[in-house]
């Protein structure tokens, strides 16, 4: 099998090691499962958790048994870090804090952890020689222009004023007391390092920008496989919602857009980025699906069609309530409120489009979510509170 894999210029693609630091987490999980299952590629995968990544590790009698290895580290303070980079002839870099709830909770920890522990992954990189892909993110484009043109503006209808281009669209933020904003700028700042250090010193990299890719195994269940208190992105939120027979909340109404990619079609073009260095590097690319763009009030109504059906239970009588973002998130939340990608570039580069609908992913991710929870959250909503 692996032998006869071609890169897209028709060249045999030779194995490489990998050094995926947050290889534990939803993206790189998928992309540990895809590089085992598909490609005769080394993974050295670097994260302070490993659950989500378990069923590759063991048992020994696994097909690709010595084909990855788990590296349980803190990258804010370890030494073997550089070491892993130059045992690799490639570095992914996954590690992160990305969940809004914490952007204007714990702004220090989000800037620290998206700016400051990704120096010296960069700096390692780039003094050893080796080529970088860097996960981003779609948040450094902040805000469309189309947002600030009046409602009634018929310009609002022109794609040019909320498409949002890689080389084109400006990253438009909020003032400095909308702490939300911490993540996005902060992970802005390290794309403007890679690309300065690629302008001044030749280091091979990518930038991925992801647009909301969503999946089995994305974040935790509040109280099941997470704190009870915890706050995770809005698939966890809305699944915990309907895993748990109560109504979906909607930040603000619900009228912000996003698009939604499958993480396993995302995964794809991460893999094309792996094995076409060539037409991957010094570039900057969306990742996202531009035809799943739905309101987050859609979002809700379209898990809860989809979730009876998988589960077979009733829908709620109430199946959405509104919150405000003060309530849900505190003091400093702000949102995106359009996000859709352009592809050009990745087209053109790497040949790559999305193919799953909002529907069928949503339908196979709410199947894994009734399957891996539905038992546990009966269970602990049946425990008396006081034990
Ligand atoms: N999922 C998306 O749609 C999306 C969208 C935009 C950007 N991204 C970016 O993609 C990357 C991965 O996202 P994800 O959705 O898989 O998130 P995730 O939280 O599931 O994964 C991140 C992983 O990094 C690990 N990590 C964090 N800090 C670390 C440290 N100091 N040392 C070692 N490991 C550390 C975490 O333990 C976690 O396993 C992040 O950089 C994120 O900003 C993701
Ligand atoms: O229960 C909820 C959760 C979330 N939401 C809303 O749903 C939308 C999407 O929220 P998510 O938590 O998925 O996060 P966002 O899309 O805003 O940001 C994400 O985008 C890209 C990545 O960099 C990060 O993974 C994250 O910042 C927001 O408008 C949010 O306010 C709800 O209405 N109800």
């Amino acid at each position: 099998m692996a032998a006869s894999r071609m890169d897209l210029d028709g060249r045999p693609i030779k194995p490489i090691t990998i050094c995926m630091i947050g290889a534990g987490g939803f993206i790189g999980s998928h992309l540990c499962e895809k590089l085992m299952s598909e490609t005769p590629h080394k993974v050295l995968a670097l994260d302070v958790y490993n659950d989500k990544i378990k069923h590759l590790l063991e048992p020994d009698s696994l097909p690709w048994a010595g084909r990855i290895q788990f590296h349980r580290l803190n990258i804010k303070h370890d030494s073997r870090l550089e070491g892993l980079i130059k045992m690799a002839d490639l570095t992914i870099n996954l590690a992160a804090i990305c969940t809004p709830a914490d952007y204007n909770t714990r702004p220090l920890d989000t800037i620290y952890s998206n700016f400051i522990d990704a120096l010296p992954v960069v700096k390692y990189c780039s003094e050893n020689n080796k080529r970088l892909i860097h996960f981003s993110t779609c948040e450094v484009y902040g805000k469309t222009i189309q947002s600030f043109l009046p409602k009634d503006s018929p310009l609002r209808q022109d794609p040019a004023y909320y498409v949002l281009k890689e080389d084109v669209s400006p990253c438009i933020f909020g003032s400095i007391e909308k702490q939300r904003w911490s993540y996005a700028c902060a992970k802005q700042l390290i794309e403007r390092l890679i690309y300065a250090e690629g302008a001044e010193n030749g280091l091979e990299f990518t930038i991925v920008r992801p647009f909301n890719w969503i999946g089995p195994r994305m974040d935790f269940i509040p109280g099941i496989d997470g704190p009870s208190e915890g706050v995770p992105r809005v698939l966890a939120c809305f699944s915990n919602n309907l895993l748990r027979r109560e109504p979906l909340k909607l930040v603000d109404g619900g009228q912000s857009q996003r698009t939604f990619v499958y993480i396993k079609d995302a995964i794809e073009a991460v893999l094309l980025m792996i094995e076409n260095p060539g037409r991957a590097n010094g570039h900057i690319f969306n990742v996202g699906n531009p035809n799943n763009e739905v309101t987050v009030r859609q979002l809700a109504e379209m898990m809860t069609k989809v979730y009876t059906k998988v589960s077979g239970e009733s829908a709620l009588e109430t199946p959405t309530i509104d919150v405000s973002s003060k309530e849900f998130y505190g003091e400093g939340y702000d949102d995106s409120d359009k996000r859709i990608p352009d592809m050009t570039i990745i087209n053109k580069q790497l040949g790559w489009n999305p193919k799953t609908s909002l529907w069928d992913l949503l339908e196979s991710t709410l199947t894994y979510q009734h399957r891996t929870y539905a038992e546990a959250i009966k269970k602990s909503m049946a425990k008396p509170t006081s034990s």
